[in-house]
């Protein structure tokens, strides 16, 4: 399978001199669902950060749909990052000034593209959000907010999502809902998601989990369930431990 998005031994190091990231290699193919788990501080959010576009590494190459990140300069880096990536955060980061279906197609406009109505509709519609089209976020719950956020990282049609804890700030039913959403996106959208989580009980709803420790790879896990996730995170844990002992 061909990944769309691939890092290469991605270095992050931050002023003040923490290795966020030392030397991580990953692929995430086409169509696949994979959470990212690891304790935390172990470089997480930075490797989702650094595979967006949204920081730079300190070293090594990022690719997305075979073109390089990390060679692209910042401006053509966010064009390309408005079209073909999408997010989804804790926080929904939705705008609170603008309607549900104005946040959808938000970052649509600010590429300069027009967006198709109809499309932008049926996607609402899909998301269980068709009534809520002029609603403005506040008056939404979590769920739906985080639907919003879904319906606006798919509208463009991105090459891949990059979810940071998208169930970190939703109740138990809320986040299950969501869960199902993001699988549906990948299994029947045919869409790409990599998920940040702290909870196995989401990573179990992905294809496949990559572990973090210390800033490296320490392995992965295909068809996770909760329980095995669990284990393998109490495991990195106790070595995390020892060594520091
Ligand atoms: N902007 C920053 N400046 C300096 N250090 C940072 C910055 N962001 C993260 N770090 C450090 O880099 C390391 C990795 O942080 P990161 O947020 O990527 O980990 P994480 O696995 O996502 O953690 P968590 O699960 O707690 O969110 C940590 O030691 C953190 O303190």
């Amino acid at each position: 399978m061909t990944d769309i998005v691939r890092v290469e031994e991605l270095y992050k190091t931050y002023e003040g001199g923490v290795t966020a990231l030392d030397g991580v290699t990953v692929g995430f193919p086409a169509g696949s669902f994979t959470a990212v788990m690891g304790p935390s501080g172990s470089g997480k959010s930075t490797l989702l950060h650094c595979a967006a576009g949204l920081d730079r590494p300190t070293g090594g190459r990022v690719f997305i749909d075979g073109t390089e990140l990390t060679a692209t300069r910042d401006t053509p880096m966010t064009k390309f990052r408005r079209t073909r990536v999408g997010f989804v955060f804790q926080d929904y980061n939705l705008l609170p000034s603008l309607t549900v279906e104005q946040n959808t197609v938000l970052s649509l406009r600010l590429a300069g593209r027009r967006p198709d109505r109809n499309r932008v509709r049926a996607v609402l519609t899909g998301l269980v959000l068709g009534d809520k089209r002029s609603e403005r976020p506040e008056r939404l719950s979590g769920g739906q907010r985080q639907r919003v956020a879904v319906a606006r990282a798919l509208v463009t049609e991105p090459a891949v999502i990059f979810a940071d804890e998208p169930t970190g700030a939703l109740d138990l039913r809320s986040a299950r809902e969501v869960l199902t959403l993001l699988r549906a996106v990948v299994h029947e959208h045919g869409r790409t998601v990599v998920m940040v989580t702290h909870d196995p009980v989401a990573a179990a709803y992905a294809d496949s989990v990559v572990f973090l420790a210390d800033g490296r790879v320490a392995g992965s896990l295909s068809a996770p369930t909760a329980d095995v996730v669990a284990e393998r995170l109490a495991h990195l844990g106790d070595r995390i431990a020892e060594v520091a002992a």
